[in-house]
């Protein structure tokens, strides 16, 4: 006899296979951890390196299956200490600020099964090291695409109509009266929007930007994403032709070898002089001397960045003494709720890697 669903519809044939599949799964976990305590083995050890959302740090706990150790702290644990907790761990749950490579896996040594970031971007970790070791990486995209989209066109706007510097005129007693040509911006009706590598964060911002009257939105990357494009009817383009059409500018792409320093003096040379840049993605994408100096001289109107090198910026940087230069202390997935979506995502992704399941999110090694 089949069993019917509570909306009394028959359960199709894929809902029966995963029920069980996942019942199997679970079988086989349960019985691991009674074989594992039958024998007195101790269960796989997991150091976390920082004070972390709860609903990352209750579905570890509570998985049952790993014995976890933490760095209790909201600052990042000192390198003498991780490299010293990391020793004989089977699983690893980092963040973005931990720079996990030969030397921390190294230290780790072969009982090292899986790392999870607490990040979608993965620039902190040396990929050939874990590749090399067999070693795999969950990270976790998605559940901030929204958070991100959402601040970077805060930032967007904060930078572009001048929002920082007006509300310190207005606390500095610098506002005297209205004046027609003062405090003024650049507005995003019929404008161009070019979007420096283009996926599931850039589609975001562009669908934000979109009622705010943008005329045409320009993309460039290594590859045309021409599916993505269609959703944002965005233009597939050159860097060069990016940087000459656009009235604003949004980084959205990953750190890669290729994007290091990708947005330097020869690209800001391009820009039209009004035109306003932005970067939520990650610091070593810009040139931060050569941005400072394009500033400076009025290359371009102004710039807003979430991500710096280093992090957090000296507070005696050049760059946060510019009033045309808004600089936020990376803080675009900043939600509650995005943050405990990355914080579960990564503890379901280190869980499975323990497990030797299928991580939900992998990068691929
Ligand atoms: O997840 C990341 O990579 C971040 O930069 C967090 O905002």
């Amino acid at each position: 006899m089949v069993d019917v669903t509570e909306a009394g519809e028959l359960p199709d044939q894929s809902c029966l296979w995963r029920l069980k599949r996942f019942l199997i799964s679970e079988f086989n976990t349960w019985s691991r951890l009674e074989a594992m305590k039958a024998t007195g083995k101790q269960l796989p050890k997991v150091y976390v390196t920082r004070r972390i959302p709860p609903e990352g740090m209750k579905m570890l706990q509570e998985s049952g299956i790993c014995e976890i150790e933490q760095w209790d702290s909201d600052d990042p644990v000192p390198r003498a200490e991780l490299l010293k907790k990391v020793s004989g761990i089977q699983g690893l749950y980092c963040l973005l600020t931990e720079n996990i490579n030969e030397e921390v896996l190294k230290a780790a040594g072969p009982s090292l099964k899986v790392v999870s970031t607490m990040s979608v971007g993965y620039d902190h970790l040396s990929l050939d090291a874990l590749k090399k070791r067999g070693i795999r990486l969950g990270y976790t995209p998605d559940v901030l695409t929204e958070a991100v989209a959402e601040l970077t066109v805060a930032l967007l706007l904060a930078t572009s109509r001048r929002l920082i510097e007006a509300v310190d005129e207005a606390k500095n007693g610098g506002w005297g009266t209205w004046k027609p040509l003062w405090m003024c911006g650049n507005g995003l009706t019929q404008s161009t929007v070019g979007i420096l590598g283009l996926g599931r964060i850039g589609v975001a911002i562009a669908k934000r930007l979109k009622p705010f009257g943008v005329k045409k939105f320009l993309y460039t990357d290594i590859d045309r994403r021409p599916e993505l494009a269609a959703t944002i009817s965005a233009e597939f383009v050159s860097l060069d032709v990016l940087a000459q059409q656009s009235d604003f500018i949004t980084v959205c792409c990953a750190l890669t070898p290729e994007t290091q320093g990708i947005c330097d003096k020869r690209l800001f040379s391009k820009m039209k002089n009004n035109a306003v840049f932005i970067n939520t993605s990650r610091g070593a994408v810009v040139n931060q001397e050569d941005l400072y100096q394009a500033l400076v001289n009025g290359q371009i109107a102004a710039a807003g960045l979430d991500v710096t090198v280093p992090e957090p910026l000296p507070v005696d940087h050049p760059l946060l003494k510019l009033k045309n230069c808004v600089i936020l202390p990376h803080i675009a997935s900043a939600t509650v709720e995005t943050r405990n979506a990355m914080a579960a995502l990564a503890a379901k992704n280190l869980l499975a890697g323990l497990k030797g399941e299928a991580l939900p999110k992998e990068v691929p090694l």
